[in-house]
């Protein structure tokens, strides 16, 4: 677990309309968790707690295996309880209308992963940063199937974003086409939903999304390098 740099790569999320059951959903998990995950979240808008709590103690004992965090999409509670039966790999994504970051940060301790929703505003971002964010998420960036209708953001944001000196993640209509763009602009985590889970042999989708990172250095190596050589 230690070696693992959650930091960079592709950030899977799932979704209950592509991974239907609970067969599918371990299933399309564990594919893209040999495909090579920087973090999986689950993300579930139902309200059946049995099947969520169920769904989410499998996937984190998955994740465990494979040494990846869990992100559990605006749930604290869920979050919490799960770290509390001692799994130490679970982290929480909160957005701006999920609860208090500051709250659930106390809740879940120093060591968690907390991520946060700044859509395209940089002062979103500044207010997670301070309230103890551990990632910031932009975007959509591109048209999203998934959330057509979330806020739209423009990647030079992620640039600017980096004086917080946070992961930055990229949402929002992500995939093989324009990975690199997000790449480029900044981002150092990708997060998918679509690309990864939306069609046949996640495991290869996962492998190509990150053949295309590994093409596109992160932004700041790439102005390391500049400087230096
Ligand atoms: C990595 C990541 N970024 C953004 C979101 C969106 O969170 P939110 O705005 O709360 O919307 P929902 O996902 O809850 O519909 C996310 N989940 N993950
Ligand atoms: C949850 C969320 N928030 C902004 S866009 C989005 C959905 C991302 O899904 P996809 O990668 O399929 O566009
Ligand atoms: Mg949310």
């Amino acid at each position: 677990m230690s070696h693992h740099d959650w930091t960079h790569g592709v950030y899977a999320i799932t979704d209950a309309g592509l991974l239907p059951d609970d067969a599918q959903l371990f299933d399309g998990c564990e594919c893209a968790l040999r495909g090579g995950l920087a973090l999986l979240q689950y993300r579930d808008k139902s309200m059946d707690d049995v099947k969520r709590w169920r769904q989410a103690r499998t996937l984190t004992a998955l994740c465990q295996d494979y040494g990846v965090p869990l992100i559990i999409n605006d749930d604290v509670e869920l979050a919490l309880r799960l770290r509390r039966e001692g799994h130490a790999n679970v982290g929480l994504h909160l957005g701006q209308d999920d609860g208090e970051l500051s709250e659930a940060r106390q809740r879940l301790g120093g060591q968690a992963i907390i991520g946060a929703t700044c859509h395209g505003r940089l002062e979103l971002a500044e207010q997670a940063a301070k309230a103890g964010a551990s990632y910031l998420a932009f975007g959509r960036f591109f048209a999203s199937s998934t959330k057509p209708d979330a806020p739209p953001a423009n990647l030079a944001l992620l640039g600017k974003a980096a004086d917080f000196g946070l992961p930055r993640a990229a949402i929002g209509g992500i995939g093989h086409d324009n990975i690199h763009l997000a790449r480029r602009a900044g981002a150092e985590l990708l997060a998918c939903v679509h690309a990864v889970f939306g069609g046949e042999d996640i495991e290869a989708r996962v492998r190509a999304l990150n053949r295309s990172l590994s093409r596109e250095p992160p932004l700041e190596a790439t102005i390391q390098g500049l400087s230096t050589g």
